[in-house]
């Protein structure tokens, strides 16, 4: 049996739309094994137990890589603590566990950097699954559908908040939204912010957060998808946050701030006495992404 444990992300960070990310304490946990004959589910909902499981999807995507045909293969759901459709991450969770799991049961006979590549393919851009994978900051691009990426550790501690909604946004939904095309004017406004948030990060400048998560590229149009969405922003930077962004696809909505228990403690009595039934979590960033335990 492998056991693996894969990190929330929280992607674009404002400008870096599909290729910046970062990976975060938060843990879907999975276990694998090779079995007579068959597939077999545990723990997942019943929606989940059949062949189009993204789990399995992306175990088959490696197994026809390297052309190993395991006799059976059962898949368990362990841990599910990240928010499915929520924006951290759930579907780059499966992806790599998928991937990393059937990598174990066939051998170990890819990399890291190999497993990466099959992840890109399945989720289409690197933003989610390579943090998941690698843990850190990370910057990415795809060149002929390969990507490209490096890894930021980031040590100086700062505080996010995920400001999490109860309903569900799939990314599939919120990439309906998103124009075709975009100005020169807001181009050069988020590749302008995107080299700024990374010097930020490199360089623990965390003041210059406010400037460098805003964005032009989907949050102006996924917002609209988000019932009190300028409401909740509007909020965060009321009560100082040094910066607020949409996470991923959303509709999580992801505040960063310097103070620690006063911020939450303000967002989560704001959040009650407007009857939003809104969760509001504190993240940590993790360094290391998914492991084999
Ligand atoms: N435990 C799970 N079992 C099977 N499939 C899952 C599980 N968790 C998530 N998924 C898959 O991931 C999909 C949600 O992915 P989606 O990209 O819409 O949102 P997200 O990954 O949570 O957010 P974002 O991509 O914005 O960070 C689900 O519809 C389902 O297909
Ligand atoms: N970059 C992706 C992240 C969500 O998977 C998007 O914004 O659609």
């Amino acid at each position: 049996m492998v056991r693996v444990s894969v990190p929330a992300t929280s992607a674009n960070l404002g400008p870096g739309f599909d290729s910046i990310g970062l990976c975060f304490d938060l843990f879907n946990v999975f276990e694998f094994d090779e079995i007579d004959e068959g597939l077999c589910f545990e723990g997942f909902k019943e929606e989940f137990c059949n062949e189009n499981n993204l789990i399995y999807v992306s175990m088959k995507a490696l197994f026809n890589k390297i052309k190993f045909k395991p006799k059976g293969v059962k898949i368990k759901l362990v841990e599910q603590n990240i928010p499915i459709a929520r924006g951290l991450g759930s579907s780059s969770s499966c992806i790599v566990a998928g991937v990393i799991g059937a990598n174990a049961i066939s051998g170990y006979q890819l990399s890291k950097d190999e497993i990466l590549d099959i992840a890109v393919e399945i989720e289409g851009h690197p933003d989610n699954v390579a943090p998941a994978l690698l843990g850190g900051l990370i910057v990415a691009a795809l060149d002929d559908n390969k990507p490209y990426y490096s890894k930021i550790e980031v040590n100086k501690v700062v505080n996010f908040y995920a400001l999490i909604p109860d309903f569900m946004l799939s990314t599939e939904e919120a990439r309906k939204v998103l124009p075709k095309e975009i100005s020169l004017k807001d181009g050069v406004y988020n590749v302008s912010r995107a080299a700024l948030l990374v010097a930020a990060f490199a360089q623990g400048k965390y003041e210059l957060l406010k400037i460098a998560c805003s964005d032009k590229f989907h949050q102006p149009y996924r917002g609209k998808l988000i019932e009190n969405y300028d409401d909740v922003m509007n909020e965060c930077n009321k009560n100082k946050a040094l910066s607020v962004y949409l996470s991923g696809a959303g509709p999580t909505i992801m505040a960063i701030s310097e103070e620690k228990e006063f911020f939450k403690e303000k967002m989560r009595t704001w959040l009650v006495q407007n009857k939003m039934n809104w969760d509001i979590i504190e993240l940590k960033i993790n360094n290391q992404g998914a492991i084999i335990k």
